[in-house]
């Protein structure tokens, strides 16, 4: 579904992607994990369109995507921090992307009403708690159906029941043949939700292989143990 082939970005001096080459199928999902500063971000941005890569191909269902932009309907995305515009109320946000995405018939308003946002709906997005404005951002990502979706870690600020419900709609979304990449730091939920690991460290990909691979390889049974094996070994 996606393909990423000899991708490099660098910001000045700093190479923060050195020939990237990873896949990634449909009705997976991939957990993107390494150390701050790694390359996640950037490489999710890249898939987005929202960093354009110095060189190198990334491919959605075969066909090229740098510099085309009607792809970008098929990605939902969570990040890190969603910005929104302080004085717009929830209802307004939510009404205003609607808007933009007329083209989406059946809105999926699962996340909307599982995280009770319609009760919240007139309070202004600048007054919202940091784990409120992250439901919004992942009622939104969700709500156009897109065939791929990326969740920069989704999970951060959400209390525990609604981290639950998030990790329950990944997997029902990946059921439906959707692709799922997730940046995340706690490996317990990565071992939760994803199918496959993609290590970067310094901006080059240390491994990418699905989680019982990892635990076969390193005769570990805890992912956290097996990745720290690899990775120290690797040193
Ligand atoms: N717009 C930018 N201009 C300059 N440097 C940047 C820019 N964006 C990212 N970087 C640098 O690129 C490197 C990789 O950043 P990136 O955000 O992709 O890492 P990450 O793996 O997502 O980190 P984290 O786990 O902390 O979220 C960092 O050194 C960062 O400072």
């Amino acid at each position: 579904m996606i393909t990423i082939e000899n991708l490099r970005k660098s910001y000045g001096k700093l190479q923060v992607l050195k020939d990237i080459n990873v896949s990634f199928g449909a009705g997976r999902v991939i957990s993107i994990i390494g150390p701050n500063g790694s390359g996640k971000t950037t490489m999710s941005k890249a898939i987005l369109g929202m960093v354009l890569p110095d060189s190198g191909d990334i491919k959605v269902n075969g066909e090229s995507i740098v510099k085309k932009h009607a792809y970008r309907s098929q990605i939902g995305y969570m990040p890190q921090i969603g910005r929104y515009p302080e004085n717009m109320k929830i209802r307004q946000v939510i009404d205003m992307i609607r808007d933009i995405r007329k083209d989406v018939k059946q809105a999926d308003e699962e996340l909307i009403g599982l995280y009770g946002l319609k009760d919240m709906y007139e309070k202004r997005m600048g007054s919202l708690s940091g784990g409120t404005k992250q439901k919004v951002s992942a009622a939104l990502a969700f709500m156009f159906n897109p065939q791929i979706l990326i969740l920069d870690e989704p999970t951060a600020g959400l209390d525990p029941i609604s981290a639950e419900i998030l990790k329950s709609k990944i997997l029902k979304e990946k059921k439906k043949g959707k692709l799922i990449l997730i940046t995340s730091h706690i490996m317990s939920e990565v071992e939760e939700v994803a199918d496959e690991v993609m290590c970067l460290v310094d901006g080059q990909v240390k491994f990418h292989e699905t989680i019982a691979d990892i635990k076969l390889q390193t005769q570990e049974s805890r992912l956290s143990r097996a990745i720290a094996k690899i990775l120290n070994e690797e040193d």
